[in-house]
């Protein structure tokens, strides 16, 4: 049996037109022409069902080959769309209830065709980075619900405040996580499925050409039949993504069919991905970076996505260095795209330096041969930055994004790369920014950062006072950023408003720029700065500083600590004015970070100011 021969239950029609296709072995032209001619006479539908034809479209421009690899398998388009309306069918099977409150889309579960859709009902999923996840998230979508990926590592109170503040019906879980999610669903009314393995590409990687008809001919009759039954829409919600809670309590973003196209269409332009590219994905899947950056968009762009479920520096440069055996030479699964978080880099650089020289060579000649390296989600320390462009001749691309709008500047692909900016707005995205009166600032202002972009979210999930609150008369959405722009109009991230600006004695200080100064001290290996409450100054700044392992334990040996108040202000004192030098020191031994690399200073602030 081939791999998509699944129960097709979609609707009547679907089986039939299946059924036929199933039987019949018409050639692949007549097939590519029904696809195009499918293109050609109706106007875009604003659907995911955009990037499945994007997707397709590649599969005619090239052999059949790997789409997703993940533990030496691989997957091709077509047991990914299997695993799809696999998952479809399961939802239709599974009696799910229906729950639209909170959901601006209309209406509640409908029948078209003898078929069940869930019209926005949530779906929570739990797998690794995986066939599954990706096979999951589809099959969500063609049964009209909307994928509500959940951290595999959030704790269990904060997996019950999503589930419950999303109001999941049902998740969607492979094996190894069923146990939890049983118990954790048993406790908010929800069920669990497991979902299917996906099958994997036969190993010379190749379908017949049966097979492949079998696949595309799937998958033209299901665009049909989603597009003719009008049952998803582009303004349809289609995915709740949680924010970290960095800032406050963690909100759903609730993102539609149309603001997730956009989104891949701006990036896979900006950056250039192709059916040439081929991604190791190293991030998890409930923020936008590793879901969009690195997952929806580069299978809209027709590149293959290699999950790397958990980051490992030794896999990651061995990695490159399977993909680039030997200088000019290339593997045919090599790897040409990567993107990280900064911590990434750093622990890529920590791992470098303790190769031996010929590793070091290979390694670093394999890295200069990827075409892009990418980084955002917290602001790249400029030394992590130089030190990598010395190593791999990598200047990272460095980027700005948010849940709520995904992506919105970046740095060019071509042209100069900036240190310690993000760049310039992505196609298509406007932005400005706003005074605290509400008044546009001039050039090189400071003030809150507002982005208007066909890939802003709908709203934030059941509350509809702080999405209004968010957004400005003219659909600006208020990031809470303080930005400026440099000489050139390249933006330059301040940080978060209200916890990287601190209030000292009357001046407004940004913590990242203090934070990408101390960074530059030898002894310093990661570093927070912070406000804390002061009865004189209103704030002051506090500095909490993890050293290098060297100087910890050189530092060790003579009994002393490894940077000191003192050394620190005199090393800062003809580097940032004086009001910005820190007044208070802690010496951690590594901070505490979330899955994206973020560190919570809500959290830490609240602990150290609770500090006798
Ligand atoms: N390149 C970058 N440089 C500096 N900061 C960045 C960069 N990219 C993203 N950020 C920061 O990350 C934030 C967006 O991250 P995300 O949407 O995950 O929110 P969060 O701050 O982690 O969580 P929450 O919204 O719950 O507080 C941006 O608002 C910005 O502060």
């Amino acid at each position: 049996m081939s791999a998509f021969k699944v129960s097709y239950r979609l609707s009547p029609l679907f089986h039939d037109l299946l059924f036929i296709s199933s039987r019949s072995s018409s050639p692949l032209s007549l097939l590519q022409s029904r696809l195009f001619s499918a293109h050609n006479t109706r106007p875009s539908s604003g659907t995911f069902m955009e990037v499945v034809k994007a997707a397709l479209s590649h599969v005619y421009a090239t052999q059949e080959r790997a789409v997703i690899r993940a533990e030496q398998k691989s997957y091709g388009y077509a047991q990914i769309v299997a695993s799809a309306v696999n998952i479809s069918n399961l939802l239709h099977d599974a009696d799910v209830k229906t729950v639209n409150e909170g959901c601006t889309a209309s209406g509640s579960a409908e029948v078209v065709n003898g078929s069940r859709y869930l019209h926005g009902t949530r779906v929570g999923i739990v797998a690794k980075p995986s066939a599954e996840f990706v096979g999951a998230i589809l099959g969500t979508w063609l049964r009209g619900g909307v994928a509500v990926p959940l951290a595999i590592s959030y704790p269990e109170s904060e997996l019950l405040h999503v589930m419950n503040d999303s109001d999941v019906s049902m998740i969607l879980s492979t094996p190894e996580h069923q146990e939890t999610m049983e118990n954790v669903a048993a406790k908010c009314s929800a069920k669990v499925s497991l979902i299917p393995t996906v099958t994997s590409m036969p190993s010379n990687n190749m379908f017949s050409e049966h097979s492949r008809e079998e696949a595309i001919g799937l998958v033209v009759e299901l665009i049909r039949e989603i597009e003719d039954s009008c049952m998803i829409k582009g303004d349809d919600p289609a995915l709740i993504l949680y924010t970290s809670g960095t800032t406050g309590k963690p909100k759903g973003v609730v993102h539609t069919h149309k603001s997730i196209i956009a989104q891949v269409q701006i990036l896979s332009e900006a950056w250039e991905y192709t059916n040439n590219d081929q991604f190791l994905h190293c991030l998890p899947l409930h923020h936008v970076h590793g879901l969009f950056n690195a997952l929806f968009a580069p299978l809209y762009a027709g590149s293959v996505v290699e999950f790397m479920p958990k980051f490992s520096v030794r896999g990651v440069w061995q990695r490159w260095r399977d993909s680039y055996p030997k200088d000019g030479n290339k593997a045919a699964d090599a790897i040409t795209l990567f993107t990280g978080v900064p911590t990434m880099y750093t622990r890529l650089l920590q791992g470098y330096q303790t190769m031996d020289s010929d590793l070091q060579k290979a390694c670093a000649s394999a890295a200069n041969q990827l075409r892009l390296m990418m980084c955002g989600s917290s602001a790249l320390p400029f030394p992590v930055m130089k030190q990598w462009e010395e190593i791999t001749g990598h200047r990272l691309l460095e980027r700005y994004g948010m849940t709520e709008f995904v992506m919105a500047i970046s740095n060019p692909l071509h042209g100069v790369r900036k240190g310690g900016t993000v760049g310039k707005p992505l196609p298509r995205v406007e932005v400005k920014i706003l005074a605290e009166d509400g008044s546009e600032v001039g050039t090189r202002g400071v003030g809150e950062l507002c982005v208007r972009s066909p890939s802003l979210f709908k709203e934030y999930w059941k509350l509809p006072k702080v999405t209004e609150e968010s957004f400005t008369d003219d659909g600006f959405f208020k990031t809470g950023d303080t930005v400026t722009t440099d000489e050139d109009g390249y933006y330059v991230i301040l940080g978060r408003t209200n916890a990287d600006i601190m209030k000292v004695g009357g001046y407004k200080l940004s913590a990242l720029e203090i934070e990408a100064i101390l960074l530059e001290h030898k002894a310093v290996s990661e570093c927070c700065i912070l406000g804390l409450l002061d009865e004189d100054y209103g704030e002051i700044v506090c500095a909490i500083i993890a050293p290098h392992a060297d100087a910890r334990s050189s530092a060790e040996q003579e009994q002393k600590p490894a940077i000191t108040l003192e050394d620190l202000r005199s090393w800062s004192k003809d580097k940032l004015a004086p009001y910005k030098i820190p007044t208070k020191l802690f010496l951690w031994d590594s901070l505490p970070r979330n899955a994206m690399g973020k560190v919570n200073k809500k959290e830490i602030k609240k602990l150290l100011e609770q500090q006798p």
